[in-house]
Protein backbone atom coordinates (compact mmCIF):
# COMPACT_ATOMS: atom_id res chain seq x y z
CA UNK A 1 0.00 0.00 0.00
CA UNK A 2 1.24 3.44 -0.81
CA UNK A 3 -0.62 5.90 1.03
CA UNK A 4 -2.93 4.40 3.30
CA UNK A 5 -5.22 7.23 4.41
CA UNK A 6 -7.10 4.87 6.88
CA UNK A 7 -5.75 1.61 8.70
CA UNK A 8 -7.87 -0.22 10.89
CA UNK A 9 -5.80 -3.24 13.02
CA UNK A 10 -7.85 -5.30 15.71
CA UNK A 11 -10.63 -3.48 16.53
CA UNK A 12 -12.88 -5.54 18.82
CA UNK A 13 -16.20 -4.82 19.92
CA UNK A 14 -18.15 -6.78 22.37
CA UNK A 15 -22.40 -6.29 23.60
CA UNK A 16 -22.54 -7.00 27.19
CA UNK A 17 -26.28 -8.42 27.08
CA UNK A 18 -28.31 -10.31 29.15
CA UNK A 19 -27.86 -13.62 27.94
CA UNK A 20 -24.14 -12.99 27.74
CA UNK A 21 -21.02 -11.21 25.57
CA UNK A 22 -21.76 -10.93 22.29
CA UNK A 23 -18.28 -10.53 20.13
CA UNK A 24 -19.90 -8.31 17.24
CA UNK A 25 -16.46 -7.67 16.01
CA UNK A 26 -13.45 -9.80 16.42
CA UNK A 27 -10.07 -8.67 15.49
CA UNK A 28 -10.74 -6.91 12.58
CA UNK A 29 -7.41 -5.34 10.22
CA UNK A 30 -7.76 -3.61 7.04
CA UNK A 31 -5.69 -0.70 5.03
CA UNK A 32 -7.47 2.10 2.86
CA UNK A 33 -5.83 3.93 0.53
CA UNK A 34 -6.73 7.65 -0.67
CA UNK A 35 -9.48 7.61 -2.74
CA UNK A 36 -10.20 3.87 -2.57
CA UNK A 37 -13.54 2.18 -2.26
CA UNK A 38 -14.40 -0.42 -0.05
CA UNK A 39 -17.96 -2.26 -0.14
CA UNK A 40 -18.30 -4.13 3.02
CA UNK A 41 -21.07 -6.69 2.48
CA UNK A 42 -22.36 -9.69 5.17
CA UNK A 43 -25.66 -11.48 6.26
CA UNK A 44 -27.31 -9.05 8.28
CA UNK A 45 -26.10 -9.36 12.19
CA UNK A 46 -22.65 -9.75 10.43
CA UNK A 47 -21.04 -6.89 12.22
CA UNK A 48 -20.95 -4.36 9.38
CA UNK A 49 -22.92 -1.21 11.25
CA UNK A 50 -20.44 -2.66 14.43
CA UNK A 51 -17.65 -1.89 12.35
CA UNK A 52 -18.28 2.03 11.53
CA UNK A 53 -20.19 2.81 15.14
CA UNK A 54 -16.45 1.45 16.49
CA UNK A 55 -14.68 3.75 13.73
CA UNK A 56 -16.51 6.70 14.65
CA UNK A 57 -16.22 5.95 18.31
CA UNK A 58 -19.55 6.16 18.21
CA UNK A 59 -20.72 2.64 19.91
CA UNK A 60 -23.23 2.86 23.05
CA UNK A 61 -23.58 0.82 26.23
CA UNK A 62 -24.41 -2.03 26.15
CA UNK A 63 -21.12 -2.48 23.17
CA UNK A 64 -17.86 -2.06 23.91
CA UNK A 65 -14.56 -1.23 22.14
CA UNK A 66 -12.16 -3.74 24.14
CA UNK A 67 -9.42 -2.90 22.01
CA UNK A 68 -7.80 -2.02 18.40
CA UNK A 69 -6.95 1.25 16.33
CA UNK A 70 -7.88 3.06 13.54
CA UNK A 71 -5.50 5.68 12.07
CA UNK A 72 -6.97 8.73 10.10
CA UNK A 73 -4.00 9.89 8.10
CA UNK A 74 -1.31 10.75 10.84
CA UNK A 75 -4.09 10.35 13.66
CA UNK A 76 -5.14 7.38 16.09
CA UNK A 77 -8.47 8.18 16.77
CA UNK A 78 -8.40 5.66 19.54
CA UNK A 79 -5.67 7.79 21.55
CA UNK A 80 -8.01 11.23 20.93
CA UNK A 81 -9.69 12.44 24.11
CA UNK A 82 -13.55 12.57 23.92
CA UNK A 83 -13.56 16.26 22.82
CA UNK A 84 -10.50 15.54 20.07
CA UNK A 85 -12.46 13.03 18.53
CA UNK A 86 -15.51 15.48 18.19
CA UNK A 87 -13.95 17.64 16.05
CA UNK A 88 -12.38 14.44 14.37
CA UNK A 89 -15.83 13.47 13.34
CA UNK A 90 -16.71 15.56 10.23
CA UNK A 91 -13.51 16.96 9.60
CA UNK A 92 -11.48 13.60 9.48
CA UNK A 93 -13.62 10.66 9.53
CA UNK A 94 -17.84 11.49 8.39
CA UNK A 95 -20.56 8.67 8.93
CA UNK A 96 -23.70 9.09 6.78
CA UNK A 97 -25.96 5.95 9.22
CA UNK A 98 -28.46 4.04 8.14
CA UNK A 99 -31.63 6.03 7.39
CA UNK A 100 -29.77 9.11 7.29
CA UNK A 101 -32.58 10.95 5.71
CA UNK A 102 -35.25 10.38 8.62
CA UNK A 103 -32.46 12.16 11.02
CA UNK A 104 -32.70 14.87 9.42
CA UNK A 105 -34.69 17.76 12.34
CA UNK A 106 -37.92 18.40 11.06
CA UNK A 107 -38.07 21.67 12.62
CA UNK A 108 -34.79 23.26 11.51
CA UNK A 109 -34.18 24.80 8.47
CA UNK A 110 -31.66 22.69 6.34
CA UNK A 111 -29.32 25.63 6.33
CA UNK A 112 -29.31 25.79 10.24
CA UNK A 113 -28.35 22.22 10.66
CA UNK A 114 -26.04 22.23 8.43
CA UNK A 115 -24.11 25.66 10.12
CA UNK A 116 -24.42 23.84 12.83
CA UNK A 117 -22.57 21.13 12.19
CA UNK A 118 -19.86 23.46 10.95
CA UNK A 119 -19.83 26.24 14.01
CA UNK A 120 -19.25 23.62 16.09
CA UNK A 121 -15.66 22.69 14.27
CA UNK A 122 -14.95 25.97 13.79
CA UNK A 123 -16.42 28.21 16.19
CA UNK A 124 -14.95 31.66 15.63
CA UNK A 125 -15.40 31.66 11.78
CA UNK A 126 -18.02 33.88 10.20
CA UNK A 127 -21.71 33.43 9.72
CA UNK A 128 -21.12 34.53 6.15
CA UNK A 129 -18.08 32.30 5.42
CA UNK A 130 -19.86 28.90 6.56
CA UNK A 131 -23.53 29.93 4.56
CA UNK A 132 -21.02 30.05 1.53
CA UNK A 133 -19.23 26.53 2.17
CA UNK A 134 -22.82 24.98 3.20
CA UNK A 135 -24.32 26.54 0.17
CA UNK A 136 -21.20 25.22 -2.05
CA UNK A 137 -21.75 21.84 -0.28
CA UNK A 138 -25.35 21.87 -1.61
CA UNK A 139 -24.35 22.54 -5.14
CA UNK A 140 -21.40 19.83 -4.70
CA UNK A 141 -24.53 16.79 -3.96
CA UNK A 142 -25.96 19.14 -7.19
CA UNK A 143 -28.67 20.52 -4.74
CA UNK A 144 -30.35 24.46 -5.22
CA UNK A 145 -29.01 27.06 -3.08
CA UNK A 146 -32.78 27.30 -2.29
CA UNK A 147 -32.68 24.25 -0.54
CA UNK A 148 -30.78 26.00 2.19
CA UNK A 149 -33.91 27.81 3.26
CA UNK A 150 -36.04 24.44 3.21
CA UNK A 151 -37.48 22.63 5.91
CA UNK A 152 -36.79 18.30 5.45
CA UNK A 153 -40.23 17.90 4.76
CA UNK A 154 -40.21 19.70 2.21
CA UNK A 155 -37.68 17.69 0.19
CA UNK A 156 -37.84 14.58 -1.44
CA UNK A 157 -36.05 11.25 -0.32
CA UNK A 158 -33.28 11.65 -2.82
CA UNK A 159 -32.88 15.23 -2.19
CA UNK A 160 -32.47 14.62 2.00
CA UNK A 161 -30.12 12.11 1.32
CA UNK A 162 -27.98 14.71 -0.97
CA UNK A 163 -28.21 17.20 2.14
CA UNK A 164 -27.01 14.17 4.40
CA UNK A 165 -24.00 13.32 2.31
CA UNK A 166 -23.73 17.53 1.96
CA UNK A 167 -22.96 17.82 5.98
CA UNK A 168 -20.73 14.30 5.75
CA UNK A 169 -18.81 16.67 3.24
CA UNK A 170 -19.16 20.07 4.86
CA UNK A 171 -15.19 19.45 6.61
CA UNK A 172 -13.46 17.78 3.31
CA UNK A 173 -13.15 14.15 6.05
CA UNK A 174 -10.61 12.17 4.61
CA UNK A 175 -12.86 9.21 5.32
CA UNK A 176 -16.91 8.76 4.57
CA UNK A 177 -18.27 5.74 5.84
CA UNK A 178 -21.94 5.50 4.02
CA UNK A 179 -24.44 2.58 5.48
CA UNK A 180 -26.66 1.77 3.23
CA UNK A 181 -27.10 5.00 1.87
CA UNK A 182 -29.79 3.90 -0.80
CA UNK A 183 -31.94 1.66 0.69
CA UNK A 184 -35.34 2.94 0.72
CA UNK A 185 -35.01 4.87 -2.46
CA UNK A 186 -35.90 4.08 -5.69
CA UNK A 187 -33.39 2.94 -8.36
CA UNK A 188 -32.98 5.90 -10.35
CA UNK A 189 -32.56 7.86 -7.19
CA UNK A 190 -30.38 4.96 -5.78
CA UNK A 191 -28.22 5.82 -8.41
CA UNK A 192 -28.39 9.84 -8.21
CA UNK A 193 -26.85 9.05 -5.14
CA UNK A 194 -24.41 6.94 -5.66
CA UNK A 195 -22.77 9.20 -8.65
CA UNK A 196 -23.07 12.28 -5.90
CA UNK A 197 -21.25 10.01 -3.35
CA UNK A 198 -18.89 9.22 -6.24
CA UNK A 199 -17.90 12.99 -7.60
CA UNK A 200 -17.85 14.47 -3.97
CA UNK A 201 -15.69 11.81 -3.26
CA UNK A 202 -13.05 12.34 -6.16
CA UNK A 203 -13.90 15.97 -5.00
CA UNK A 204 -12.22 16.12 -1.94
CA UNK A 205 -10.30 12.77 -2.77
CA UNK A 206 -11.85 10.83 0.17
CA UNK A 207 -11.43 7.04 0.71
CA UNK A 208 -15.21 5.95 1.14
CA UNK A 209 -16.39 2.42 2.87
CA UNK A 210 -19.74 1.63 1.53
CA UNK A 211 -22.17 -0.74 3.89
CA UNK A 212 -24.88 -2.61 1.92
CA UNK A 213 -26.66 -6.01 0.66
CA UNK A 214 -26.65 -4.94 -2.41
CA UNK A 215 -23.82 -6.71 -4.53
CA UNK A 216 -24.64 -5.07 -7.95
CA UNK A 217 -24.57 -1.31 -6.89
CA UNK A 218 -21.12 -2.46 -5.24
CA UNK A 219 -20.25 -4.18 -8.63
CA UNK A 220 -20.70 -0.79 -10.30
CA UNK A 221 -19.19 1.31 -7.16
CA UNK A 222 -16.47 0.14 -5.27
CA UNK A 223 -12.93 -0.93 -5.83
CA UNK A 224 -12.96 -3.72 -3.38
CA UNK A 225 -15.06 -5.62 -0.83
CA UNK A 226 -14.67 -7.05 2.28
CA UNK A 227 -17.21 -9.54 3.14
CA UNK A 228 -17.81 -9.94 7.13
CA UNK A 229 -19.20 -13.03 8.82
CA UNK A 230 -19.71 -13.07 12.44
CA UNK A 231 -17.85 -10.21 13.34
CA UNK A 232 -15.18 -10.94 11.30
CA UNK A 233 -13.20 -10.24 7.74
CA UNK A 234 -13.45 -13.72 5.66
CA UNK A 235 -12.42 -12.15 2.38
CA UNK A 236 -11.25 -8.43 1.00
CA UNK A 237 -10.87 -8.40 -2.83
CA UNK A 238 -11.36 -6.27 -5.84
CA UNK A 239 -14.22 -6.27 -7.58
CA UNK A 240 -13.19 -8.26 -10.15
CA UNK A 241 -12.04 -10.80 -8.62
CA UNK A 242 -15.25 -11.53 -6.23
CA UNK A 243 -17.59 -11.24 -9.02
CA UNK A 244 -14.88 -14.12 -10.98
CA UNK A 245 -13.10 -15.51 -8.64
CA UNK A 246 -14.37 -15.37 -4.88
CA UNK A 247 -12.01 -17.31 -2.42
CA UNK A 248 -13.93 -17.76 0.41
CA UNK A 249 -16.41 -20.80 0.27
CA UNK A 250 -18.87 -17.72 2.35
CA UNK A 251 -18.24 -15.42 -0.78
CA UNK A 252 -18.45 -18.44 -3.08
CA UNK A 253 -21.87 -19.12 -1.87
CA UNK A 254 -22.88 -15.23 -1.60
CA UNK A 255 -21.62 -14.40 -5.52
CA UNK A 256 -23.25 -18.05 -6.60
CA UNK A 257 -26.87 -17.22 -4.67
CA UNK A 258 -27.06 -13.98 -6.88
CA UNK A 259 -29.87 -13.93 -9.43
CA UNK A 260 -28.45 -14.57 -13.61
CA UNK A 261 -30.45 -15.42 -15.98
CA UNK A 262 -29.26 -18.95 -16.47
CA UNK A 263 -30.31 -19.95 -13.35
CA UNK A 264 -34.27 -17.98 -13.47
CA UNK A 265 -36.44 -18.84 -11.33
CA UNK A 266 -34.30 -20.58 -8.99
CA UNK A 267 -33.27 -19.39 -5.75
CA UNK A 268 -30.08 -20.52 -4.33
CA UNK A 269 -29.61 -19.68 -0.91
CA UNK A 270 -26.72 -20.18 1.89
CA UNK A 271 -27.33 -23.99 3.58
CA UNK A 272 -27.83 -23.18 7.30
CA UNK A 273 -28.28 -20.53 9.27
CA UNK A 274 -25.86 -17.49 10.58
CA UNK A 275 -24.77 -18.33 14.36
CA UNK A 276 -25.49 -16.66 16.53
CA UNK A 277 -22.66 -14.40 18.38
CA UNK A 278 -23.35 -15.77 21.90
CA UNK A 279 -22.73 -19.26 21.03
CA UNK A 280 -20.12 -19.31 18.22
CA UNK A 281 -19.13 -21.90 16.53
CA UNK A 282 -15.18 -22.71 17.62
CA UNK A 283 -12.49 -22.74 14.96
CA UNK A 284 -13.84 -21.25 11.59
CA UNK A 285 -17.21 -19.69 12.47
CA UNK A 286 -18.53 -20.59 8.83
CA UNK A 287 -17.85 -24.62 8.88
CA UNK A 288 -20.89 -25.58 10.11
CA UNK A 289 -22.16 -24.29 6.56
CA UNK A 290 -19.06 -25.12 4.76
CA UNK A 291 -19.19 -27.74 1.87
CA UNK A 292 -15.14 -27.60 2.39
CA UNK A 293 -15.41 -27.84 5.80
CA UNK A 294 -11.77 -30.04 7.10
CA UNK A 295 -10.85 -31.41 10.89
CA UNK A 296 -8.86 -28.35 11.22
CA UNK A 297 -12.07 -26.21 10.65
CA UNK A 298 -13.74 -26.93 13.78
CA UNK A 299 -11.07 -26.75 16.14
CA UNK A 300 -8.56 -23.81 14.26
CA UNK A 301 -9.87 -20.28 13.40
CA UNK A 302 -8.55 -19.21 10.26
CA UNK A 303 -6.30 -16.13 9.97
CA UNK A 304 -6.36 -13.20 7.03
CA UNK A 305 -3.54 -14.12 4.78
CA UNK A 306 -2.75 -12.83 1.17
CA UNK A 307 -2.58 -14.95 -1.36
CA UNK A 308 -0.13 -14.18 -4.64
CA UNK A 309 -2.88 -12.19 -6.31
CA UNK A 310 -3.62 -9.98 -3.15
CA UNK A 311 -6.68 -11.71 -2.41
CA UNK A 312 -6.98 -11.74 1.14
CA UNK A 313 -9.12 -14.86 3.02
CA UNK A 314 -9.80 -16.14 6.17
CA UNK A 315 -9.90 -19.83 4.94
CA UNK A 316 -7.54 -22.76 5.63
CA UNK A 317 -8.32 -24.32 2.40
CA UNK A 318 -5.51 -21.59 1.45
CA UNK A 319 -2.92 -21.78 4.45
CA UNK A 320 -0.91 -24.20 2.68
CA UNK A 321 -1.01 -22.10 -0.52
CA UNK A 322 -0.19 -18.68 0.92
N1 LIG B 1 -27.28 -2.72 21.14
C1 LIG B 1 -26.96 -4.01 20.99
N2 LIG B 1 -27.08 -4.87 22.00
C2 LIG B 1 -26.74 -6.17 21.87
N3 LIG B 1 -26.24 -6.71 20.76
C3 LIG B 1 -26.09 -5.90 19.71
C4 LIG B 1 -26.44 -4.52 19.74
N4 LIG B 1 -26.18 -3.97 18.55
C5 LIG B 1 -25.70 -4.98 17.79
N5 LIG B 1 -25.63 -6.13 18.48
C6 LIG B 1 -25.15 -7.43 18.00
O1 LIG B 1 -24.05 -7.20 17.13
C7 LIG B 1 -24.22 -7.92 15.94
C8 LIG B 1 -23.80 -7.08 14.77
O2 LIG B 1 -24.77 -6.07 14.56
P1 LIG B 1 -24.63 -5.02 13.39
O3 LIG B 1 -25.77 -4.05 13.52
O4 LIG B 1 -23.26 -4.46 13.40
O5 LIG B 1 -24.82 -5.96 12.11
P2 LIG B 1 -24.98 -5.54 10.59
O6 LIG B 1 -24.10 -6.46 9.82
O7 LIG B 1 -24.75 -4.08 10.41
O8 LIG B 1 -26.48 -5.91 10.30
P3 LIG B 1 -27.55 -5.21 9.31
O9 LIG B 1 -27.11 -5.60 7.93
O10 LIG B 1 -28.84 -5.85 9.70
O11 LIG B 1 -27.51 -3.75 9.56
C9 LIG B 1 -25.67 -8.38 15.88
O12 LIG B 1 -25.72 -9.74 15.56
C10 LIG B 1 -26.21 -8.18 17.26
O13 LIG B 1 -26.32 -9.44 17.87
Amino acid sequence: MSNPVLQVSDLQVSYYTDLGRAVALNNVSFVLESGEKLGLVGESGSGKSTMALAMMRMIKPPGRIEGGHVIVGDTDLTSLTDEQMLKARLSKIAYIPQGAMNSLNPVLRIGRQMMDAVRAHTPKESASNIQERCIEALESVELKPSVFKMYAHELSGGMKQRVCIAIGILLKPQVIIADEPTSALDVVTQRQVMETIDRVQKQIGAAVILIGHDMGLMAQFVDKVAVMYAGRLAEVSTVRQMFTKPAHPYAQALISSLPNLDNKGVFRGIPGLAPSLLRLPSGCAFHPRCPHAMDICTTVRPELVTLEDGQQVACHLYTEKA
